[in-house]
């Protein structure tokens, strides 16, 4: 019944072809429930820097700031292009359009599926009844680097000196960058299973002992639910050994990047989860967000039919729950997702004997039927 603009960035390698299939889903869902989507596409990532010279026009941003939300796919050129240390890097799309649009939360939800477990590397019975959240801040640390003056040189760069080549990056994070993310992790455990753990590396970095105290601080006003600090060494270990102990994982850029991807296998595949990224902005419908799968653009299997669409079809449920309100709507597509899993269909990602493997499309194909036949 609802109006709703949405931008659509389908990037590079696999992007086009996963994002084709999600906003298939979303005009079925529009049909079904009586919304009318109107999809604004733009340029990102390597695409953008041949027709635009940059890897997200200013145009493309304002496009994506007078929507309701962002759907995203990936960016990311062929390993090659980087040992070039480019001008300019496709991934600069998406720290634009994080940093600019102030989405400091990224939430990265890891859930097993029944169906899935002997589809995984690790023992079904560690991983059976996993359901997490990680909190990753989006906005600071490494990827943003920060050097107040008279510090000489970039704050992030390869630079000639006497004794041959060196590379500086920098870790910046204020009290309050900190604080509004552990808040939020905070506030989600709340309507979850009441656990926080906050990951950081205090026994080595000035950042992360900033981290644990601010983080000490926050947890003094939630007496409601469960604290605990690991080192992301350690919690890279137990994610593995005991998945289910977790709840709400929350931790800095970095860590929560890489932290997503190991926890990525206990779902089975890079192609199962999904994320949304928030900040404080909200619209006439919901909170204004950026929705996109956790993987990257996957340049090893791009345009051959073989991506799981499912990340980023599940993307277009939370897109749907955080930015535009509609649960109903978003509880089907993943209820139709559930359905396609159980009765067998795989792509090659999760290849599994005795299952039916299918492309990209079929799989999306797949997910189209099962939504209309749903009776929600
Ligand atoms: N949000 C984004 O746009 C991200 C972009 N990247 C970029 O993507 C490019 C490739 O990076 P990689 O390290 O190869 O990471 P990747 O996430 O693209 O791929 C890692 C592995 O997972 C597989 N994979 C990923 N998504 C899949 C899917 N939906 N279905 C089946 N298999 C899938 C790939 O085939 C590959 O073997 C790089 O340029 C990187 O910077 C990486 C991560 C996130
Ligand atoms: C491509 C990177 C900038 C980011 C990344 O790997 C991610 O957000 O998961
Ligand atoms: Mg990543």
């Amino acid at each position: 019944m609802g109006n709703y603009t949405l931008t659509v960035l389908p990037g590079d390698g696999i992007g086009p072809e996963i994002v084709k299939q999600a906003v298939q889903v979303l005009q079925i869902i529009g049909e079904r429930y009586h919304h009318t989507f109107t999809f604004q596409h733009g340029l990102v990532g390597v695409a953008a820097i041949e027709a635009e010279g940059e890897a997200i026009s200013e145009a493309t941003l304002a496009l994506c700031q007078q929507s309701h939300a962002i759907l995203f796919g990936a960016v990311g050129a062929l390993p090659t292009y980087y040992g070039q240390q480019p001008k300019v890097k496709p991934e600069q799309a998406l720290f634009k359009l994080r940093k600019g649009l102030q989405f400091f939360a990224n939430l990265r939800p890891v859930q097993t599926y029944a169906e899935l477990l002997n589809a995984s590397t690790i023992k079904p019975e560690v991983l059976d009844g996993t359901d997490l959240v990680v909190v990753r801040e989006l906005t600071g640390g490494l990827y943003y680097g920060h050097l107040e003056p008279p510090v000489p040189g970039k704050p992030s760069e390869i630079r000639q000196t006497e004794h041959g080549l060196e590379a500086i990056d920098t870790l910046l994070y204020t009290e309050a960058e900190i604080e509004r993310i552990i808040r939020m992790a905070f506030e989600i455990a709340r309507g979850r299973r009441k656990k926080v753990t906050s990951v950081d590396k205090a026994n080595v970095l000035s950042s992360s002992v900033l981290w644990r105290r601010v983080a000490e601080r926050v947890a003094a006003d939630y007496p409601d639910i469960t604290f605990e600090h690991l080192l992301v060494d350690a919690c890279a270990m137990h994610l593995i050994r005991r998945p289910t102990a977790f709840d709400v994982i929350v931790t800095e850029n970095l860590f929560g990047d890489i932290l997503t991807d190991e926890a990525s296998m206990l779902a089975g595949s890079m192609g199962m989860l999904p994320s949304a990224s928030l900040g404080t902005r909200r619209t006439e419908h919901g909170q204004f967000g950026l929705y996109e799968p956790i993987h990257g653009s996957a340049p090893d299997i791009a345009g051959q039919d073989k991506a799981n669409p499912i990340a980023t079809i599940l993307s277009a449920a939370l897109l749907l729950r955080y930015s535009l309100g509609l649960e109903k709507e978003a509880y089907a597509i993943e209820t139709a997702v559930s359905h396609v899993i159980k009765a067998g269909y795989r792509t090659e990602d999760l290849k599994e004997e005795g299952k039916t493997l299918v492309g990209t499309q079929e799989m999306g194909q797949r997910i189209v039927d099962a939504l209309v036949q749903l009776s929600l």
